[in-house]
């Protein structure tokens, strides 16, 4: 399959490129494929014609977005129809990633794919009007909702509690959700691009099992043995506000793809390995 991977540099866009080694793929970041660029995005896929666009790019600075709006939807929003459009135009089909922050956080049970969509920041906001515009162009898509995204690599909560230097660290436990690994979610479109039942639309996929940011520090400070004093604490001020609770349903996604997911635990385990070496 001949691929195109945006936001290539970014956290997910790296283990996406590393896990799809059987393939031919064009990884293209910001400085040559910007969202915001119709033209630039018009002229790739008319040179390239891939069978895959997989979206990594995004506007992800969920703190910043409170301040600037404009900037996350044009990339978030309008970028992502453009992106689409122009996908829908070359017959490529579109691997897309949201976000749990499409949520407002009260539900008491994971939330499935046709639950309310309710975001409580304009990060959240500007990934659902991303998520809206594929869906209207339809087309061949795939949209995953993913959540509390780490890995060996990038800018994460996992290499935030293993590499600050503050030996105490003080945690929310009133957010709960599910950490996903990007090197599972990597693995599953890795399982996707070979095995692609055309089964398009929105999906959720998550590392089985939930925790609060509060018990994933601490799953972190114990299997890296970082010996830090870590404790819950009940607030924690941001400038955005975050789901209280944004476990989401993904059996769908396991019966449709026939694939199981890695737990949380699971998954954890194998983040700590490769980041070990
Ligand atoms: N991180 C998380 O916890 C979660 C992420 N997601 C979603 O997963 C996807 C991947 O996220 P993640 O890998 O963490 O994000 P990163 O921020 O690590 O990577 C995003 C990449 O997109 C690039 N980018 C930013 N603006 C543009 C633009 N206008 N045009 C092209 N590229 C651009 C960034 O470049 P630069 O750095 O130079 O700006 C960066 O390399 C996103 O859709 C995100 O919304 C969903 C749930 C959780
Ligand atoms: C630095 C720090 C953060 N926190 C809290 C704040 C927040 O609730 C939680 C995690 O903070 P972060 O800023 O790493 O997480 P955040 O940027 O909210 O992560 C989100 O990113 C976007 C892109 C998504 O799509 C979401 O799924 C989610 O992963 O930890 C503390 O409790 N103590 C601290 O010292």
């Amino acid at each position: 399959m001949k691929i195109l991977i945006t936001g290539a540099q970014g956290m997910l866009g790296q283990a996406i490129g590393q896990a799809l080694t059987d393939h031919e793929v064009v990884a293209v970041s910001k400085k040559d494929f910007d969202l915001t660029c119709p033209h630039e995005m018009d002229r790739t896929l008319r040179n390239l014609r891939p069978d895959y666009v997989i979206n990594c790019a995004a506007y992800t600075a969920v703190d910043l977005a409170e301040k600037e709006k404009e900037k996350s939807i044009a990339v978030n929003g309008s970028g992502v129809e453009k992106l689409a459009q122009i996908c829908n135009q070359y017959n490529s089909t579109l691997i897309h990633f949201s976000t749990d922050y499409v949520f407002n956080g009260s539900a008491i049970q994971p939330y499935t794919t046709d639950a309310t969509v309710d975001p409580i920041n304009a990060y959240g906001y500007s990934k659902l009007i991303g998520e809206k515009a594929i869906t209207r162009i339809s087309g061949k898509f795939y949209v995953f909702r993913i959540s509390w995204l780490y890995a060996p690599h990038g800018k994460n909560f996992f290499r935030w509690v293993a590499e600050s230097e503050q030996s105490e660290l003080s945690i929310v436990d009133t957010q709960t959700g599910s950490p996903t690994s990007a090197l599972s979610v990597a693995d599953f479109v890795r399982h996707l691009v070979s095995n692609d039942p055309e089964h398009y639309g929105i999906y959720h996929f998550t590392n089985t099992g939930e925790w609060t940011w509060y018990a994933f520090a601490k799953a972190i400070n114990e299997k890296l043995n970082l010996n830090k004093r870590i404790s819950a604490v009940s607030e924690f001020k941001t400038a955005a506000k975050r789901p209280e609770y944004s476990v989401m349903d993904t059996s769908r996604t396991s019966q449709v793809f026939n694939y199981t997911i890695r737990t949380i635990d699971e998954a954890l385990d194998k983040v700590v390995s490769h980041y070990k070496n």
